[in-house]
């Protein structure tokens, strides 16, 4: 198993942000974490990531801690969480993705190029790879930054709200690449606001505020009721079988 949470609280410094975690991820399966504003779904993970602390539970990644499977995991931060004035080109930004394999302090070799050309390569980007990243477009950083967490072939990517301010063109372009992660046996880990989405891109979803609400297949989570419950507010059942939340 990927990842496996058994009563799990997460949170910093000795307070937990989210409890009662308790979910399986396999390989080759993408799992989404939905939840309102401050739920906790970063905080859930950085708990994989080993940069939050696991308070109480237990928390496996591969059958191991957190900080021993860092090197197995690949991270896409939320773009608005990067200085955009850090003066490098998105081909550098994709080549730090191979420092923890070759150590920050070591030359790049050939191989390490082609690898973070490939991942440019990959998320449509090979034009922009000697543009300044600060210059490109959220979709555009978005995707950069995909392609720098590719670059270390990662076996979990975790993705923290990779759709927020992406437009058409930059959702299509990571989708596309998440479905040929899985089909390869990546795992991944996503957060996210946008229910339909979750509802269509992910096996399971993992529904939490505060603590985890739910956890499962998509039709048996993202239910009207699950949603009052876990959001607090009102939801509307629509025609197409949908849910709408609105919130409180
Ligand atoms: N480094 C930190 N130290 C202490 N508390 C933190 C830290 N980071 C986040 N928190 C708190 O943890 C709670 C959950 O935040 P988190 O970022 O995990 O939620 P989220 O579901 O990802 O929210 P959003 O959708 O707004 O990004 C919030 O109350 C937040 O203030």
């Amino acid at each position: 198993m990927v990842l496996r949470f058994t009563d799990a609280s997460v949170g910093y410094r000795g307070a937990p942000v989210l409890t009662q975690v308790n979910l399986e991820l396999p390989a080759g399966r993408c799992l989404a974490l939905a939840g309102p504003n401050g739920a906790g779904k970063s905080t859930l993970i950085k708990a994989v990531l080993g940069l939050s602390e696991v308070l109480g539970g237990t928390a496996e990644v591969f059958g191991r801690s957190p900080a021993r499977a860092r090197d197995l995991c690949g991270y896409v931060p939320q773009v608005g969480d990067l200085d955009p004035d850090f003066p490098v080109t998105a081909a550098q930004v994709v080549l730090m993705g191979r420092y923890r394999r070759i150590g920050w302090w070591r030359p790049t070799r050939s191989a390490d190029r082609r690898a973070a050309k490939q991942a440019l390569d990959r998320v449509g980007l090979a034009d922009a790879a000697g543009r300044r990243f600060g210059l490109l477009s959220g979709g555009q950083r978005q995707r950069v930054l995909l392609a720098r967490a590719l670059a270390a072939e990662p076996r979990l990517l975790l993705l923290d709200e990779p759709f927020n301010g992406v437009d058409v063109v930059s959702q299509e372009a990571i989708l596309a690449v998440l479905r040929e992660l899985t089909s390869a046996g990546t795992a991944l880990l996503l957060s996210t606001h946008d229910l339909a989405l979750a509802r269509d891109v992910a096996d399971l979803v993992c529904l939490v505020n505060g603590r985890q609400w739910a956890f499962g297949p998509p039709g048996e989570v993202l239910t009207a009721s699950g949603l009052r419950d876990a959001y607090g507010g009102r939801t509307i059942d629509l025609a197409d079988g949908r849910t709408v939340l609105v919130e409180p």
